[in-house]
């Protein structure tokens, strides 16, 4: 599945991160998000697949582009028949979030980025519009630190793993008043915070590369960014941990306002038969190939943010295969026209 794939996936995060970029610091969230969606589907239906979004836009509000269920990529056009033969391509399917932070790219900050995961048809959790509690940890920390265990239990086996002292970790939470507890208890254990006000994508993907002084991401984000972050430490090698969180109490904000019991059965509805289920990378993306791609809008820890310049723009990307065994940092220069001077670096 993935021998072009893999490179034209590229091109797809590089087109909603530049489409997007171009809004940064307008601070119009929405309109970032709708052009990075826009950028995104118009080259994903240039790519010779049969693909089909799990995870998408707006699982509630009708988005009308790249909602669950879309189906994308050329032979799955009207016209396909034309020039392909659905027939003979494997079914895909894909998650996506066109402006992994819509906020940080309305407001100039670091940390956003153009984001997707791809897998086998079922080989990606479809999971619903809720929080999600996550761990994610470096590699050396698989399957050692839990999400079971206390913040204080983690750092300690986090320290030992690492071979280095509580104070030298650091941990990234999003800064929300659910976390209010668990800030305390990791300063209190002798940890540093680091406090983030979106993008746990970013902060979850850090965590699996050493050099960005990034040591584990502790706490409730959204559980569709859970899949995509699961996709890519399960081909980085890192430790992802998620559980749903269905109980609106717990999270103090809006978004999942229906009651606890409504929650319940509509997990119920969908096949979720243990609520609580603590899921890990390999059960989040299950499936035998696994294929990630992120571009980043504003800089960030691992990528550079989009730099525009006269006649074009120059982007940083990521490409991650469990196929291929790569992570593919990948430095694009777009020229939009001839450009008075192409930058090495
Ligand atoms: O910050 C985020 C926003 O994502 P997006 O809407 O695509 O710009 C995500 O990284 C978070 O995981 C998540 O969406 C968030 O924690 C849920 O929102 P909130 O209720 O504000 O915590
Ligand atoms: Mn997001
Ligand atoms: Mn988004």
């Amino acid at each position: 599945m993935e021998s072009t794939l893999g490179l034209e996936i590229i091109e797809v995060v590089e087109q909603a991160a530049i489409a997007s970029a171009r809004w940064m610091g307008k601070g119009e969230k929405d309109t970032a998000d709708q052009v990075a969606v826009e950028a995104m589907r118009e080259r994903m239906n240039k790519i010779y697949m049969r693909g089909k979004i799990v995870i998408g836009e707006g699982e509630r509000d009708d988005a009308p582009m790249l909602y669950i269920g879309e189906e994308v990529g050329i032979c799955t056009q009207p016209d396909a028949k034309e020039y392909c033969n659905p027939d003979e391509l494997i079914e895909i399917d894909i998650a996506v979030d066109p402006c992994e932070g819509t906020n940080l790219v309305a407001y100039g900050q670091n940390g956003s980025m153009a984001v997707l995961a791809i897998s086998e048809k079922g080989g990606l959790f479809a999971a619903p519009d809720f929080y999600m509690k996550k761990l994610a940890a470096p590699p050396q920390a698989k399957g050692k630190v839990d999400i079971n265990k206390s913040a204080t239990e983690n750092l300690k086996i986090l320290a030992e793993c690492l071979d280095r002292g509580i104070d030298e970790l650091v941990v990234v939470v999003m800064k929300r008043d659910r976390h209010t507890d668990l800030i305390k208890e990791i300063r209190e254990a002798g940890a540093r915070v680091r406090l983030i006000s979106d993008g746990d994508v970013s902060a979850a993907l850090s965590c699996a590369f050493s050099g960005t002084n990034i040591h584990a991401l502790m706490g409730i984000g959204a559980a569709p960014e859970g899949v995509i972050s699961a996709a890519a430490m399960r081909c980085l090698g890192g430790h992802f941990q998620g559980q749903l969180i269905y109980d609106p109490a717990i999270v103090k904000t809006g978004l999942i306002g229906e009651s606890k019991e409504a929650n319940l059965k509509r997990l119920s509805d969908m096949g979720i038969t243990d609520p609580d289920k603590v899921y890990d990378a390999n059960e989040l993306a299950s499936g035998e190939t696994v294929l990630f791609a992120a571009c980043g809008i504003t800089p960030g820890d691992l990528m550079e943010g989009v730099r525009f310049f006269h006649g074009g723009a120059r982007t940083q990307s990521l490409v991650i295969s469990n196929q291929s065994m790569t992570a593919r940092f990948v430095d694009t220069i777009h020229m939009v026209e001839a450009p008075k001077t192409l930058q090495l670096r």
